[in-house]
């Protein structure tokens, strides 16, 4: 393209003033020539000719003299130079030399017009070069936008999202692969075909986006479930087209999933203990987790029931989807339907533009774990249960159902019976969500893991501050085992990562308990010293005894309260009241 405008201002500029034209590049290649020089275009030049000397100097100038000029001296060809006067014009692009332009005289006559004719001469080959100029620069331009529309192209192409740009109207002007394959489409058609009751007019008028909405479309015969973004594309204010995104609920979910699944894989061998009683429980887990059936795990607070939920699921042939964890009591009353079963935009106020997913949904094909449950409010059990049957969710303000596939696993540390007995918790839902009941043991009902597990949280807290404490000393082991461990294995970790940081030396001492356990040996020692025991350690003692004999289970404190002839109710003030 450029070639061509170099051979037209050649010829425009001999048709005026009858002399010919030569144009070289900065790399002395001849790439247009009038007269005698036409058969000589593509030729390249030798490194001391005129033209080599006028791509070094970078300004304009005339010979008159060819032969005896300084630009001439070291010329290869001057000695049969036919040329009697040259004019010598660079073109510059941006400031750099690209090139430059000569007139050239073979004779007399020609010699007389440049000579005549210098300083108009001279300013119109600067006007020629200007032109040749911004002709290349314009060129570039070209090329970049082309350049930078198929890099443009490549990478909507090489998207995750579908992507589609619209006029005003709504009209398809382009398209990604990603769109065309999910919704079959063509250039011309409207945007409706993809999104049925799209407000286009009304967008229009608002220069409004659109955010995150869902929608369904079919391909293939087949039903599909997508999100869609829409913005405007504004021009001095008017709005001229858009561009709509498209993602697939599948790959939403995908990302979520590989964003909750990547850190927290939890298998039965990082549940420590060796005690029968936790083997067993071990044992039956692992038994039932291949199935999908509901388990109902209960235990006191920090036995153990969420390590042993994440580890059920990743036992699980679903253990490469989500595995979704919600404390029921961890979030407010009315924000706890909205976080399982999501929203519709507008539900209520402050909703999010496009609505939410619900935990649900986000945990379709995996595991929901619902701990606490004992705390859900009554109209959300019912509407836990009708999930539970039917295997459907409803968001709220929704009006359509959506099916999901989801294993549920409930929590509570709380007698979900005594719930059941007091109303508290619907009976129906109760036996829905324990088909497969699992009891974890209270940390003081398995003395046996206390040194086992006492000795693995060393060594994660040696290696998370960064210390190297050797061992932990066997009277503080003794402690640990005649402690009654209320907050179970979550206190235990918590009291060794306290000793970790009290400890000076490389053993774990009595000194660098809290004193909360420290006192606790203030009975054990005042008897062994024969001292007088205040009522209340008696008493204390006496009914974490009971607790350790009997359990707490409601059955265990209905005993122990027997034999240490008090009520129930006073039992469970005590228990309280000491914090036992
Ligand atoms: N057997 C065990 N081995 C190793 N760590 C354990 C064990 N049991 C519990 N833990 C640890 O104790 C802490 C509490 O465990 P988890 O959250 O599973 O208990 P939880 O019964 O669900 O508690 P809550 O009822 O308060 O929710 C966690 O840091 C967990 O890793």
């Amino acid at each position: 393209m450029i070639y061509e405008t170099l051979v037209r201002v050649s010829n425009a500029i001999v048709s005026v003033i009858n002399v010919d034209i030569t144009i070289v590049d900065k790399s002395l290649n001849r790439i247009a020539g009038t007269g005698r020089y036409v058969d000589n275009i593509g030729e390249k030049l030798n490194e001391n000719c005129l033209f080599a000397y006028a791509l070094e100097k970078g300004e304009s100038f005339i010979i008159e003299n060819p032969r005896y000029h300084e630009a001439c001296t070291s010329c290869e060809n001057r000695c049969n130079c036919k040329e009697w006067a040259q004019v010598c014009c660079p073109i510059k692009v941006d400031d750099k030399i690209e090139g430059i332009i000569g007139l050239i005289a073979f004779n007399k006559e020609q010699k007389n017009i440049i000579k005549n004719n210098k300083d108009n001469l001279l300013e119109f080959l600067n006007r020629m070069a200007d032109l040749i100029s911004s002709k290349v620069k314009e060129n570039r331009k070209k090329e970049e936008i082309i350049l930078m529309a198929e890099e443009l192209e490549i990478l909507l192409n090489s998207m995750d999202t579908g992507v589609v740009s619209t006029d005003d109207r709504g009209k398809i002007k382009r398209y990604n692969s990603i769109a065309k394959e999910m919704f079959n489409i063509d250039e011309n058609d409207f945007i409706d075909v993809i999104i049925q009751d799209i407000p286009i007019v009304h967008m229009k008028k608002r220069k409004c986006q659109i955010h995150n909405k869902e929608f369904q479309y079919i391909n293939n015969g087949k039903k599909y479930r997508a999100f869609y973004n829409v913005k405007p594309i504004v021009i001095e204010g008017e709005v001229t087209g858009y561009i709509f995104t498209f993602n697939k609920m599948k790959e939403i979910l995908k990302v979520f999933n590989d964003l909750s699944t990547t850190h927290m894989v939890t298998t039965f061998d990082d549940i420590i203990g060796n005690s029968i009683e936790i083997e067993k429980v071990k044992e039956y887990a692992r038994n039932i987790s291949k199935g999908n059936s509901t388990v109902l795990i209960q235990g006191e607070s920090g036995t153990g029931k969420e390590l042993f939920a994440r580890s059920i699921h990743y036992l699980s042939d679903r253990r490469d989807k989500p595995f979704i964890a919600i404390n029921c009591t961890a979030i407010p009353e009315n924000l706890i339907e909205s976080e399982l079963f999501g929203y519709e935009e507008g539900a209520f106020t402050g909703a999010k533009k496009g609505g939410k997913l619900g935990k649900f949904e986000l945990a379709h094909k995996g595991t929901i774990f619902l701990d606490e449950i004992g705390d859900m409010p009554l109209n959300l059990q019912t509407k836990l249960l009708r999930v539970l049957q039917e295997n459907v969710i409803e968001r709220v303000g929704g009006s359509s159902i959506i099916p999901v596939d989801v294993r549920v696993i409930t929590a509570s540390n709380k007698i979900l019976e005594e719930k059941v007995q007091d109303k508290e918790f619907r009976e129906d839902l109760f036996y829905r969500l324990n088909v497969i009941p699992i009891n974890l043991p209270p940390l003081r009902e398995r003395i046996d893991d206390i040194e086992i597990l006492s000795n693995d949280f060393l060594q994660k807290f040696n290696y998370k501050l960064n210390r190297n404490i050797k061992k932990i000393d066997k009277s503080v082991i003794n402690l640990f085992k005649g402690y009654n461990w209320p907050g179970n294995v979550r206190e235990l970790e918590n009291v060794v990562e306290y000793a970790v940081n009290m400890c000076a030396s490389d053993t774990i001492e009595l000194t660098n308990l809290p004193r909360k356990l420290k006192e606790s040996t203030t009975y054990t020692n005042k008897l062994e010293n024969n001292n007088i025991i205040p009522l209340k350690d008696l008493e204390k003692a006496e009914i974490n005894k009971a607790l350790i004999k009997f359990g707490r289970d409601s059955d265990g404190i209905k005993q122990a309260a027997n034999e240490l002839g008090i009520s129930r109710a006073t039992m469970y003030r005590k228990i309280k009241t000491y914090g036992i």
